[in-house]
């Protein structure tokens, strides 16, 4: 944790250059891979370059984080923006609800989004969805660094030491890439005079049109990088007093994260101005961070592309964009990746050779991954966000959406292929009403067992969603489909059963990817169920699901929020060989 000089030292003193050895290694790697040597061109130079920083012959950038640091700007006051400041605290809002470019962007490239407020002067709402913006707000806006030094040193400290402790924990979190970006309203003034600074360039040729200021306002922004350098600049500033006097909490948080990340072998990829500006500055206090660094595209912002030459680092992508975020590191990521998937999944001409001599290919790196990273990641996405829902909206859910949903049940696995279900799908509100007062009537001999308000409570709001969610779909078991010599089931008369409850999580999975939500209601007596859904003899209900849409997908099960039960831990629930066994096998 560096909240001091010294520890930012110690810091600075643990980067190291990437390995040359596995970088020359990764190159003869590439060279006998069953393509022509060098002919992925760029590709193969990125997969070096990312196998050397990581230290690995098999590098990759997932799962990866996009790191957003937001703060506001004294100098903003000064109209240097075509934006008010006030713009930088509703795009936190607009982060929160996942709609504004950069949570479009890494959806799509597969990157989970983190916004840390170091510095917004103005507040935002947080409730309790998904943690995306969080607050380690040092002040409200730095101070217009042309009257005086936008932070204080200890200012400066603790918003690099907060980058550094984010990249710190991204490292201990397993992620394996980070995209960084950032948002405050005015920080091109704030990048075109760190820029001029450290690059003793003049700021008529480092400043830019940010947001798409006209040419009058230009000219009022250049004066303006002009008053600050004239008052702070000496040719002789450490890059830590460039930072503190002319940047800002979220520039010198960016700084820490790429120290912070490069400590541990993380490879940072670059946005735009303001975090080239960063790289620089970190570049600046470690040069081995460079090692760490990939520029993802040029910006349109005039002043970037010198920024990027003075790194040495040639951009991605050269595609005009000027918004920040993280956009352009979001738009590079897949490029980074298919890097990454070349090197590990590629054959060479030798395990081609081998695939093709025996019965079955069995070099693991052809085998090994049938998806993508971003599908595999949507899976468990999948899984951790569904949600057992008792509110809903009473807006339709599109047939061809409920139709994918039914294919999903029905793909479900079944004992002997039995395929025993059935799916009921109930929309008339008489029908509905008839199976809430038999929950309402179920619900009351229930209250024998529970005496518990909360209990209750709950019992009762999971009931409105039969009335609320504008599909009831029940899900029925035949025992007797596929006949009585269903394979496997001999043993295990419930089998049946449970390819049926199979089927039901299959949908409920499904569901939650679609954004459509299920709540499962079991409080039904199966012979009333069977009464007023006219279903035969042999056929068992096996799930009555409320289904529809949700204002609302809680972060976690409710039950668990309001510790009506813990979470358990895997590991303590797994055996090795026998019950009472508890060694695992070395591996
Ligand atoms: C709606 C909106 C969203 C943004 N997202 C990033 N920026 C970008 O523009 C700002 C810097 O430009 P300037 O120095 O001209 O103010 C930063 O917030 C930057 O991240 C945005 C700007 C706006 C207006
Ligand atoms: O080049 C950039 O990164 C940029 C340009 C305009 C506004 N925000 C960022």
């Amino acid at each position: 944790m560096a909240t001091t000089l010294t520890d930012l030292d110690q810091v600075l003193n643990n980067i190291l250059p990437k390995d040359r050895l596995i970088h020359r290694e990764m190159q003869n790697h590439l060279d006998a891979l069953i393509k022509p040597p060098g002919s992925l061109g760029r590709l193969e130079r990125l997969a070096c370059q990312l196998a050397s920083a990581e230290r690995t012959l098999r590098p990759a950038v997932d799962p990866s984080i996009t790191l957003i640091y937001a703060g506001d700007h004294g100098v903003a006051s000064l109209g240097v923006s075509q934006y008010p400041a006030s713009v930088t605290a509703q795009m936190l809002s607009a982060y929160q609800h996942q709609f504004a470019a950069i949570s479009v962007l890494a959806r799509h490239a597969g990157s989970v989004v983190e916004v840390i407020d170091v510095g917004v002067n103005g507040e935002w709402t947080n409730d309790d969805r998904d943690k995306i913006v969080v607050s380690q707000k040092i002040r409200p806006g730095t101070r217009n660094f042309v009257e005086e030094s936008a932070m204080t040193p200890d200012e400066c400290l603790m918003a690099l030491t907060i980058g550094i402790q984010r990249a710190e924990a991204a490292h201990a979190q397993g992620y394996r890439a980070i995209l960084l970006g950032e948002v405050g309203i005015g920080n091109t003034t704030i990048a075109a005079a760190l820029a001029s600074a450290l690059l003793n360039e003049s700021p008529r040729t480092m400043t830019g049109h940010g947001t798409g200021i006209d040419q009058d306002r230009w000219e009022h922004k250049i004066r303006t990088v002009e008053a600050a350098l004239t008052r702070h600049h000496r040719p002789d500033l450490e890059p830590f007093d460039v930072l503190t006097r002319l940047g800002g909490f979220e520039v010198a948080a960016m700084v820490g994260t790429i120290l912070g990340a490069a400590q541990h072998h993380i490879v940072t990829i670059l946005d735009g101005y303001l975090t080239g500006v960063a790289a620089l500055l970190a570049v600046r206090l470690a040069p081995a961070s460079v090692d760490y660094l990939v520029a993802s595209h040029q910006s349109a912002e005039p002043g970037h592309g010198r920024v990027l030459s003075a790194l040495g680092l040639n951009p991605l992508l050269e595609w005009g964009l000027r918004l920040g975020e993280g956009s352009g590191a979001a738009l590079a990521l897949p490029l980074l990746r298919q890097a990454c998937a070349i090197a590990s999944e590629m054959a060479t001409f030798e395990e081609a050779e081998l695939a093709n001599s025996s019965s079955h290919a069995s070099t693991g790196a052809i085998t090994r991954h049938q998806f993508s990273w971003p599908e595999r990641a949507a899976v468990y996405r999948t899984i951790e966000s569904r949600r057992d829902i008792r509110q809903f909206r009473s807006d339709p859910v599109p047939p061809e959406i409920l139709e994918r949903l039914l294919w999903a049940a029905h793909h479900a696995p079944s004992v002997g292929f039995s395929q025993p279900w059935d799916f009921i799908l109930i929309t008339d509100p008489a029908i509905k009403q008839q199976l809430k007062s038999l929950a309402d009537r179920e619900r009351q001999v229930q209250k024998l067992y529970f005496d518990d308000d909360r209990a209750q409570q709950f019992l009762q709001l999971k009931l409105e969603g039969l009335l609320e969610a504008p599909i009831v779909l029940v899900i029925t078991a035949n025992l007797e489909r596929g006949g009585p010599e269903v394979l496997g089931r001999h043993t295990m008369e419930e089998t049946t059963l449970y390819s049926a409850v199979c089927a039901v999580q299959n949908l409920w999975l499904a569901a939650r990817a679609e954004g459509v939500a299920v709540g499962w209601v079991s409080l039904f007596e199966p012979r009333h169920l069977r009464q007023v859904l006219e279903i035969p003899p042999g056929i068992q209900p096996v799930a009555v699901l409320c289904v529809g849409y949700t204002d609302h997908f809680p972060p976690e099960p409710q039950l668990k929020t309001v510790r009506w039960a813990d979470a358990l831990a895997v590991k303590e629930l797994v055996h090795w060989q026998t019950w009472t066994g508890t060694t695992s096998p070395t591996p």
